[in-house]
């Protein structure tokens, strides 16, 4: 059944080189560029006819340098990153000599056997899960990719997004390349491939100065592993490292999320700071800044919904950020109830945090079916509202009669939030109160997150008295920015984080770049 509805095809290998115009490269996926899928049913919303759409996720990166079964360490570590993208994976390694990638569409468990594993030698590695926000969700587009270059193959995987994709493409087609993928990540290693600079390091610096947007990548060569961030630091990125035994040399691994050192036993060393560029090589570890003058601006969205709460996040647990955002959720805006249930699972931390702050009693009161992930309810918007049934199923016994306080991370279109408050009142609830543990989302992200366009988010064209009134809540209350980012600082802090190290763009619709695509940021009325 999964197999059916997590993915269009599944096809290991390299798929043939296409060149195309800059004009592709676009968020095709925002224009709904992604093919249905047929589950047989019908999925319309039997009850109002809403279709759901939802937040995807982004990309989750890895590296391992030193380690004789580079490969498989990938393959672990791309399986703790699974919930950052289904779409595709794919792992890169090489064993000083000569670099392979295997690449397939769907989740990591599907497309790397043994077997498959077996033909990746080599100590040094990279791999890649994807949820495509530029270039079409197709086995061509899968990461890594690779380039040869006269400084020898080069392989990326990329989490994030670029904005400045024309001239810079239209830039390099000009001075030859040819490019065999549609998505923006290429466009790094083109630029380094072509970059005239004498050393390899130098040449990827370049590349990295000229590009703009999110990007928290990671690089191989037959010999080498190279970890670079964004200047602003969009997108997480940490390095670990496994103590080599008996005096052997250390193994050296880079992570989108902390959580996948721990299945690796890698300790947490430090996070790959904005602006910086490390290399891995037989001469140990050495870093250089391409960019000191820019300001962080970190996606303070890893902290609500995307990352697991058990990584840390610019060197701070996403569980103490997300439990501090339920409690001040409570201070700011408490409410009398019975009890307090999660929308699982993003929702579930913060639920615990507003339980504990106000003192009402906390259980799950809607039960998550766990074969049902964020990839069913993903592809498209009649799959969303089946998905959300199959996914949650409410707790009679604990809800019935009861003043239930809801409590979920973010309101997109608002239908999501619409079923379940519905089911949860069918189920018996007397009042119900739902908290949620962000503030308005008002703007699109160009940053790596496929929110949809301005016209489609519900809170860029409702107040949120009418937003309550639409998901037919008792009552509705949003976190603040304040409390927000406050609450991501609170108790112990990160090294160098503050309240201002955040983007909180989508809230504010005060972006961090100046590009933005203005067509994604028109409100409902001025385009209907
Ligand atoms: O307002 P909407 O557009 O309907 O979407 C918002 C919902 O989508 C996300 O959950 P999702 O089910 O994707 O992931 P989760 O299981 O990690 O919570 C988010 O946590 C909200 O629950
Ligand atoms: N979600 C991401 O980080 C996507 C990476 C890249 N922009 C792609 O579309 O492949
Ligand atoms: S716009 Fe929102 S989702 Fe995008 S990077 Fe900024 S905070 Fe994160
Ligand atoms: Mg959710």
């Amino acid at each position: 059944m999964s197999d059916l509805l997590l993915r269009d095809e599944l096809v290991i290998g390299q798929e043939g080189a296409t060149a195309d115009s800059s004009a592709a490269l676009r968020n095709d996926n925002k224009k709904g560029g992604r093919k249905p899928v047929d589950l047989g049913v019908d999925l319309h919303d039997e009850e109002d006819g809403t279709p759901f759409d939802k937040l995807r996720e982004e990309c989750g990166v890895m590296a391992i340098y030193n380690h004789p079964d580079a490969a498989r360490m990938t393959y672990w570590g791309l399986y703790s990153l699974q919930h950052r993208g289904q779409e595709s994976a794919g792992i890169a390694s090489a064993d000083g000599y000569q670099v392979n990638d295997i690449k397939g569409m769907g989740l990591v468990s599907e497309i790397f056997t043994d077997e498959v594993l077996g033909r990746l030698p080599g100590h040094i590695a990279i791999g890649h899960t994807r949820y495509s926000t530029t270039g079409d969700s197709a086995l061509l587009n899968a990461q890594p990719i690779s380039v040869e270059s006269t400084k020898g193959l080069i392989a990326i995987a990329h989490n994030g997004n670029l904005i400045n994709l024309g001239t810079a493409k239209e830039r390099l087609e000009r001075d030859g390349a040819i490019f065999q993928t549609t998505s923006d990540s290429e466009i790094i290693i083109q630029l380094i491939a072509h970059s005239t600079k004498n050393t390899l390091i130098d040449c990827m610096a370049e590349a990295l100065m000229q590009v703009e947007g999110a990007f928290s990548i990671v690089m191989m060569t037959r010999n080498r592993i190279f970890a670079a961030r964004d200047p602003h630091g969009f997108r997480p990125l940490a390095m670990g490292r496994i103590e080599g035994k008996d005096g052997a040399p250390d193994t050296f691994v880079f992570a989108s999320e902390t959580c996948a050192f721990d299945l690796l036993h890698a300790k947490y060393e430090r996070d790959v700071k904005p602006g910086e560029l490390v290399m891995v090589s037989e001469d140990g570890v050495t870093s250089r800044y391409f960019n000191t003058t820019t300001e962080q601006a970190s996606c303070v969205f890893e902290h609500v919904y995307f990352a697991r709460p058990d990584s840390k996040i610019y060197g701070r647990w996403v569980q103490q950020s997300r439990e501090e955002m339920g409690r001040q959720l409570a201070r700011e805006s408490g409410v009398a109830a019975d009890l307090v249930v999660p929308v699982p699972d993003s929702g579930v931390t913060a639920a615990i945090g507003y339980a504990a702050e106000s003192g009402i009693p906390f259980n799950f009161g809607l039960i998550r079916n766990h074969y049902v992930g964020r990839t069913f309810i993903q592809p498209e918007q009649r799959v969303r509202d089946f998905g959300v049934r199959m996914k949650l199923n409410p707790m009679r016994n604990l809800l019935e009669g009861k003043r239930v306080v809801l409590i979920d991370d973010s309101i997109i279109r608002g239908t999501t939030s619409r079923k379940i408050v519905r089911m949860v009142r069918a189920a018996g609830a007397t009042e119900v109160h739902l908290r949620i543990s962000c503030p308005p989302t008002i703007s699109p992200c160009f940053y790596g997150v496929d929110t949809p366009s301005k016209k489609d988010l519900i809170a860029a064209n409702k107040s949120v008295a009418e937003i309550c009134e639409f998901v037919e809540a008792d009552s509705l209350a949003y976190l603040s920015l304040v409390g927000l980012t406050h609450a991501c600082t609170k108790g112990e802090p990160a090294h160098g984080l503050s309240p201002g190290s955040f983007c909180t763009a989508c809230y504010t619709g005060d972006y961090p770049t100046q590009w933005v695509d203005v067509s994604e940021i028109l409100p409902a009325v001025t385009t209907a």
